[in-house]
């Protein structure tokens, strides 16, 4: 279903000076008239998507509208940023964007440097942000994300990355041998990761890369993954659903952009245990958790920080895009109430 169009107009008001929707009387044994309450102002959740018609942004508005909440959707290339000392503003299509409650970034690979830029900007005006900027930003960079997960004694497969083109058997060998899978440090959806058997095979595939100025690793072939890994989603400290993806005959990446077909599992707790550490070390809020079945447990492949999920909605049957607005929702109550708190202290 199209979402409907959410009005810029909007974004001039305060949400909570909009007139406020009645509640209803709540229903008490006790004779005593209770106070008069106070009306809830709705909230107003933003999305920062690039298009509001694609299936996860359109079902995160859905979700927001279900909870009697404001979605807002904005296209992050048209956020302009106005840096003025204590007063960041945040200015989109002429309008001041004032009295947001909380945002989900969901920002794709192509644009992450100016999305970061305007997560960051709405962090600077006190807005809560799922996922923050430096969390986006280190997990989107690959090796760096490996190295974190490594340090804290996560399992990843064997991995290197080097520049050194005398030296591409020694790297082979680091990783265990043929055949290695050899990945784009800036690849997504399974575009710019291959399987090399030979070393011949492997000179040629990275030395294109390198010639290209782009920065590839070299890791582990793990085959007892055979074609298959799991997705789990990790909001707050939660797996909400998990599935397992299969590649399609002939191929070994099982991403469903490559075809490969989306199941839901249940979770071991092994499984479970290691996503939302991931999760917590890298500092999403919201992220997609993809692992490899290894002979002694989990593998961590990577964390994705705006994960579509209609794939893992499709297969689990469940109401991933609630689960989201949820969280955003009582992280937004969190922060409004630790700033009520605050001037007491
Ligand atoms: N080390 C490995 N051993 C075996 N299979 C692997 C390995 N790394 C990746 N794969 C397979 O290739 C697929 C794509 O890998 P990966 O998820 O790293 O790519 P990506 O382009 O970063 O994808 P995404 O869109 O999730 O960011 C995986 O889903 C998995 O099936």
């Amino acid at each position: 279903m199209p979402a409907k169009k959410v009005s810029t107009k909007k974004a001039s008001v305060r949400a909570r000076d909009k007139a406020p929707t009645r509640e209803a009387e709540p229903r008490s044994a006790s004779a005593t008239p209770s106070p008069p309450r106070r009306p809830r102002a709705k909230k107003t959740v933003v999305i920062l998507s690039r298009k509001r018609s694609l299936y996860s942004t359109r079902r995160l508005v859905e979700a927001i509208k279900q909870r009697g909440q404001r979605p807002l959707v904005l296209d992050t290339l048209r956020c302009n940023m106005v840096l003025a000392p204590s007063h960041p503003r945040m200015i989109y299509r002429g309008v001041d964007i004032k009295g947001v409650d909380v945002v989900i970034p969901r920002i794709g690979a192509s644009i992450t440097g100016y999305g970061l830029a305007v997560v960051n900007h709405f962090e600077m005006m006190g807005v809560p942000v799922l996922n923050s900027a430096a969390a986006i930003a280190q997990s989107r960079d690959k090796l760096r994300a490996l190295q974190l997960l490594c340090r804290a004694g996560l399992d990843v497969p064997r991995t290197v990355m080097a520049h050194d083109r005398s030296d591409v058997r020694t790297l082979v060998r680091e990783v265990g041998g043929l055949p290695v899978i050899i990945k784009l440090l800036r690849g997504t959806q399974g575009v710019g990761v291959m399987i090399a058997h030979s070393i011949q095979e492997v000179q040629t595939i990275v030395n294109t890369f390198w010639d290209l100025g782009q920065e590839v690793v070299l890791q582990e072939f793990v085959a007892e993954s055979k074609g298959q890994d799991v997705r789990a989603l990790v909001v707050g400290d939660r797996v909400v659903g998990a599935m397992r993806r299969r590649a399609k005959k002939g191929e070994f990446r099982s991403n469903i952009h490559r075809g490969g077909e989306g199941t839901s599992v249940q979770l071991p707790d092994s499984y479970v245990e290691v996503a939302v550490k991931a999760a917590r070390l890298l500092g999403l809020e919201i992220t997609g958790v993809d692992m490899l079945d290894g002979s002694k447990g989990p593998r961590l492949m990577e964390l994705n920080s705006s994960p579509g999920f209609e794939g893992l909605e499709q297969a689990t049957k469940k109401d991933i895009a609630g689960e989201m607005i949820d969280h955003a929702l009582r992280l937004s109550e969190r922060q409004r109430m630790a700033t009520l708190i605050r001037p007491t202290l």
